[in-house]
């Protein structure tokens, strides 16, 4: 008896993984558009006359008003104030309008020939559109992380998390592989865009039908007699910040992440320019990195689940990415068998730290700070993935122009190493976070799965 006042909607394992399959949509369609410019860079110097700075500013724009009007902070405290479903729907909107800019930018409608504050117009609007869909497309992902917490938590929260992580990046697969034949096709860079933005409506549509599920859900919470649970205040930000394991957590994140998503940007590059891949196929290489993820990220999240360990993941994910790194870095084997291989190893490296890192958070946080908590984890993290490609654009102009026929070609040696400093940097901060779980009895070595 008592057992069933105490059911609420999550303990459906239909409904919650349901639930889970509806949000993680929403978020492939937005790691679409996140990414589906990185293969179109060789087309957008030939056509559209972009050097790779202009390149680096446009991609450095996903994080422009995240970082610099903390808008995803504003977002993390209007996620706990306002809840899921308010914050979810902002957030798809604000996707569908930067995408819609974004489209604007590239397509044939644009005046060509400007200039914004001394930068090409194009570049400057597209970036305005990217800007806005970052702030979209971010607190979307803390709204759906505090959505998985809300579902699975004391349940199979680890591999919840690496299936949503796994579904979304199979956007970034999507994108790194279909964009470059679509545009082909079509004869227009702009067409796989335009297909982000009609993705991205059905998106909004499916956050929709979330939103019924989650009042469910919320109504079935408030008939069992679970504890009801504190309102977020504004001191809890302080509180949040004032904790040093959550300051780790941000640390390793930014360094690792710097190292991952920024460095796909450049990726295909790299095929076309130190392993000699043919530009029309170079996407499909690094297009293997997001698809080995949606093998690797369940399963390792299920490991942590069942078996925990999650410091030492996140530590052996940190030294892989270090010698993925070093491998790109060095003058050896420029075959494209090689890089695959490379490639591969870097999958599951980014598998193993975020299937760790992101369920740790609510192991370090409680449940009413995590929207704060995400949020802040991710402005820190929107530091490296916007100031990291502009870097590598300046760099790669300034420094490795090696002054190819026809195109740019560059000497990727550089980049390769700044990457493997932040391979470097996440190792150590990975092993301070294993310390500081010793010391504070975080948990993050015990799994996530409680048994009754
Ligand atoms: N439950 C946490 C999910 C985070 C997943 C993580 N995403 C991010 O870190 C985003 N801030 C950046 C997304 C950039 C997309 N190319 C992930 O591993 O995807």
């Amino acid at each position: 008896m008592i057992e069933k006042i105490h059911q609420t909607l999550r303990d459906s394992a239909v409904a919650r993984w349901s639930a889970l399959g509806v949000v993680a949509f929403t978020m492939l369609c937005g790691y679409f558009l996140t990414d589906v410019m990185a293969p179109l860079k060789p087309m957008l110097e030939a056509q559209l006359l972009w050097d790779s700075t202009d390149y680096g500013i446009f991609t450095s724009a996903y994080g422009w008003f995240n970082v610099f009007l903390l808008m995803l902070i504003f977002g993390g405290i209007i996620l706990d104030k306002m809840g899921v479903r308010f914050t979810g729907l902002g957030a798809c909107f604000l996707m569908v309008i930067g995408a819609g800019i974004k489209y604007y930018a590239i397509s044939d409608f644009f005046p060509l020939g400007g200039q914004i504050f001394g930068i090409n117009s194009q570049v400057m609007i597209a970036g305005l559109g990217y800007a806005i869909f970052g702030v979209g497309v971010e607190t979307a992902g803390i709204t759906v992380s505090k959505i998985i917490v809300k579902w699975f938590k004391g349940k199979e929260m680890a591999l919840a998390m690496g299936l949503e992580m796994a579904t979304a990046r199979l956007g970034t697969s999507l994108a790194l592989i279909i964009t470059v034949p679509l545009a082909d096709t079509f004869q227009s860079v702009s067409a796989p865009i335009l297909l982000c933005l009609i993705m991205l409506c059905i998106g909004t549509i499916a956050f929709l039908v979330y939103t019924v599920m989650d009042r469910k859900l919320d109504k079935s919470i408030d008939e069992s007699d679970a504890e009801p649970e504190e309102p977020f205040k504004v001191k809890d930000i302080w509180e949040v910040m004032a904790n040093k394991g959550f300051w780790l957590v941000a640390l390793l994140c930014v360094l690792f992440y710097s190292a991952v998503f920024p460095f796909l940007k450049y990726a295909t590059d790299l095929m076309v320019n130190k392993y000699a891949v043919d530009p029309k196929l170079a996407g499909i290489i690094p297009g293997l990195l997001p698809f080995g993820t949606i093998i690797l990220t369940p399963l390792f999240g299920n490991l942590y689940d069942r078996k925990g360990k999650g410091a030492t993941i996140m530590m052996i994910g940190a030294i892989m990415l270090i010698c993925v790194h070093g491998l790109f870095a060095l003058p050896l084997l420029n075959e494209w068998w090689f890089a695959t291989l490379v490639m591969i190893t870097l999958g599951v490296a980014f598998s193993l730290v975020p299937s760790a890192m992101w369920p740790s958070v609510p192991k370090i946080i409680p449940e009413k700070q995590l929207g704060t908590a995400y949020a802040l984890i991710f402005w820190v993290q929107n530091w490296g993935l916007m100031g990291v490609p502009a870097l590598i654009g300046w760099v790669l102009d300034r420094y490795c122009k090696l002054g190819g026929e026809g195109q740019p070609a560059y000497d990727y040696t550089l980049p390769m190493i700044i990457f493997t400093s932040f391979g470097i940097l996440a190792l150590i901060v990975a092993i301070m976070l294993k310390r500081e779980d010793k010391k504070k009895g975080y948990g993050l070595e015990l799994p996530n799965i409680k048994k009754n």
